[in-house]
């Protein structure tokens, strides 16, 4: 045979050129309960899917022969600049992704010049992670924050504390929406456990002792279901000098209560989908806060973040800031530290793009004004 159509150029099937591709490559590499423990949502798998999609409803509006040469996408967050608005959220259990776990996270989040939060079920103790990231000089090159769920084992939950103050954490994100566990039909199904080898030092608990009970068990023996804000925020405040902010905020009234508790910030938050299945989107619920707040309070978002372009919107409707838990989690599966790099890089050059070419110049720059929707039969409507 001679002539005809040129044969395709095969395309690496591994080429990582957006988080999608990211998701792809890192879930072909995890055994099955690992990847769905980590990819699914919880019972009908509504909000996960939501907390993705709901962003396409949003178009941009942009701002044309605008001299974006020098667009400057970065922030401010604990008095330190962050390159562009993102911190990886805390999420437990990243050494069962790389064995290296949230240390290679942490070296690559400096590399990025982005923020970390410590999931109280990480692998490695806080004090590793913390320098994991160290400058020549010794000092670590980025924030933390150390995440908390309110646990019926108060001494210990002090001394998480104590060790998150030593080693310099500038924040505590107290998960406020997980009294129980979602209802999680993968990790029944699966009867998830954590595999072999790994530890869980901030909880001190070995891998024999979490191993012999499933997650949901585990859950169940160290969350305190009577938690309250009127009871934990101000225990938190009397023990604590390091920021309060609350993870997993999805309304106005709880925005308040937030603000009437004296918290410093509020995460919008579903706990990505894996939590009370059936909740909006956070980007959906993340205008109800903002308005709620006018201003009183700090307000970042995560959920379903997969872009440049999702984190301009949430900048738009109102966050400070961005948060991405799985897109980490498929970067270390995919090459570790490397692979969270690529997660990271591509974000940035992706939210870069997206500000030049609304002709956004700074941060500041990206306001309501940026997005439009199409309501039923109307033209693209302004916020
Ligand atoms: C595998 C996994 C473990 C998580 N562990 C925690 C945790 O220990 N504490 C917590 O507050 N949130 C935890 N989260 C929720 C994340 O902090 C974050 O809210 C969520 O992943 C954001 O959604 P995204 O994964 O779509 O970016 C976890 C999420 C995943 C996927
Ligand atoms: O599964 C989760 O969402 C979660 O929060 C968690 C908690 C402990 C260990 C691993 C994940």
């Amino acid at each position: 045979m001679s002539g005809g159509a040129p044969k395709p150029v095969p395309v690496s099937s591994d080429k990582i050129l957006c988080i999608p591709d990211l998701q792809k490559a890192a879930s072909k590499k995890l055994p099955t309960s690992a990847r769905e423990f980590y990819n699914s949502g919880s019972t009908d798998q509504i909000t996960i899917n939501e907390n993705s999609t709901a962003f396409s409803k949003y178009r941009l509006r942009p701002r044309v022969l605008v001299d974006v040469s020098k667009a400057d996408t970065s922030i401010a967050l604990f008095g330190r600049k962050l390159e562009f608005p993102l911190g990886v959220s805390p999420a437990g259990m990243h050494a069962m992704a790389h064995p290296d776990g949230e240390k290679a996270t942490s070296r690559a989040c400096a590399k990025a010049g982005v923020a970390m939060g410590i999931s109280s079920y990480a692998n490695y103790p806080i004090a590793d992670i913390r320098s994991a990231c160290l400058s020549s000089s010794g000092i670590p090159q980025i924030d933390h924050v150390i995440q908390l769920y309110t646990m019926k084992d108060r001494a210990m939950q002090l001394r998480i504390i104590r060790e998150a103050e030593a080693r310099g954490c500038k924040a505590i994100f107290l998960t406020a929406d997980s009294p129980v566990l979602g209802v999680r039909y993968n990790e029944w199904r699966n009867d998830f456990r954590t595999p072999e080898g790994l530890e869980f030092p901030i909880i001190e608990r070995d891998t024999e002792m979490i191993r012999k009970v499933t997650h949901d068990d585990t859950f169940t023996s160290f969350n305190d279901d009577t938690h309250n804000w009127a009871r934990d925020i101000p225990w938190l405040k009397s023990v604590t000098g390091m920021e309060i902010w609350i993870k997993g905020i999805l309304t106005a009234e709880d925005t308040l209560m937030a603000i009437e508790t004296s918290c410093h910030g509020i995460i919008v938050s579903n706990h990505g989908g894996r939590q009370l299945d059936g909740v909006p989107a956070t980007i959906d619920a993340l205008p109800e806060c903002v308005a709620a707040a006018a201003g009183r309070i700090r307000i970042h978002v995560d959920g379903g973040i997969r872009s440049g372009t999702d984190i301009f919107k949430a900048l738009a409707l109102g966050a400070e800031c961005c948060w991405v838990g799985r897109p980490a989690i498929w970067g270390l599966a995919y090459d570790g530290q490397a692979g969270v790099e690529i997660m990271l890089e591509t974000l940035r050059i992706e939210f870069k793009r997206c500000m030049q070419l609304t002709g956004c110049n700074s941060v500041k720059d990206i306001t309501k004004a940026c997005l439009g929707v199409y309501r039923v039969d109307g033209p693209l409507a302004r916020l």
